[in-house]
């Protein structure tokens, strides 16, 4: 195998984020599926219990809050959050393992963890992509069609899109680029120009 070339560019993490529904995992799967060796999503730690088949290192790094808390205080985290009453957080070491496997490590993340990796004290600079849909209108639309939520999750994830697309505009935001998702095949071209460059894809996509 070639060594890792610790200092390319190209292994510098991106973290993409951009509210939901903005088309994230649409154009995630497309160019993983194009450059299937290129890049790689590392492994989140959490405090919640595994659920049927998961399994340690794999889904997840299942830790105690006693263990969860430690690595926040000794600065572990990249990003951390609390959901339902469990802590879900991304580790420095879990970015750095993809890194070593000499894959670009992605990280699909809300505001929060956005503004907590933008300040970390000792993380290098990753590369910020913020996917925007074209308008709310769109966007409404998008998440209706969908039909992945209740009403209620629907209007929930509109009223935080708002806050989100007012962080994007802000100068506290530190996205390099923003994408706005209106015809799918333009931003997946302008998503992938910024991930790739001029790299050819290993896969064409066959519809
Ligand atoms: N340019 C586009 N034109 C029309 N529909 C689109 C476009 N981009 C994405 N969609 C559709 O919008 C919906 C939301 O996209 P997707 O699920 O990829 O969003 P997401 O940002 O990953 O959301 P979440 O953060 O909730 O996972 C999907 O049904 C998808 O097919």
């Amino acid at each position: 195998m070639a060594p890792v070339d610790f200092k390319s560019t190209s292994l510098t993490p991106i973290v993409i984020s951009g509210p939901s529904g903005s088309g994230k995992s649409t154009i995630l799967t497309r160019l993983f599926a194009e450059y299937p060796s290129r890049f790689g999503f590392s492994v989140s730690h959490t405090t919640r219990a595994p659920r049927g088949t998961e399994q340690n290192g794999k889904e997840y790094y299942f830790v105690s809050r006693e263990e969860f808390q430690k690595l926040i205080a000794d600065g572990g985290f990249v990003e951390h959050a609390q959901f339902g009453g469990n802590y879900y957080g991304t580790s420095v070491r879990a970015v750095e393992e993809i890194r070593e496997q000499g894959r670009t490590c992605v990280l699909d993340i809300e505001m929060e963890g956005v503004k907590q990796v933008s300040n970390h004290p000792t993380f290098p600079r990753p590369k910020f992509l913020f996917l925007s849909p074209p308008s709310m209108e769109i966007l409404e639309q998008r998440l209706r069609s969908r039909a992945t939520d209740k009403e209620e999750a629907i209007l929930k994830r509109l009223q935080q899109a708002k806050v989100e697309m007012e962080f994007a505009r802000s100068a506290e935001a530190p996205h390099d680029k923003i994408v706005v998702n209106d015809d799918l095949e333009t931003a997946y071209q302008e998503v992938r120009r910024f991930c790739v460059g001029d790299a050819e894809p290993e896969k064409l996509q066959v519809d």
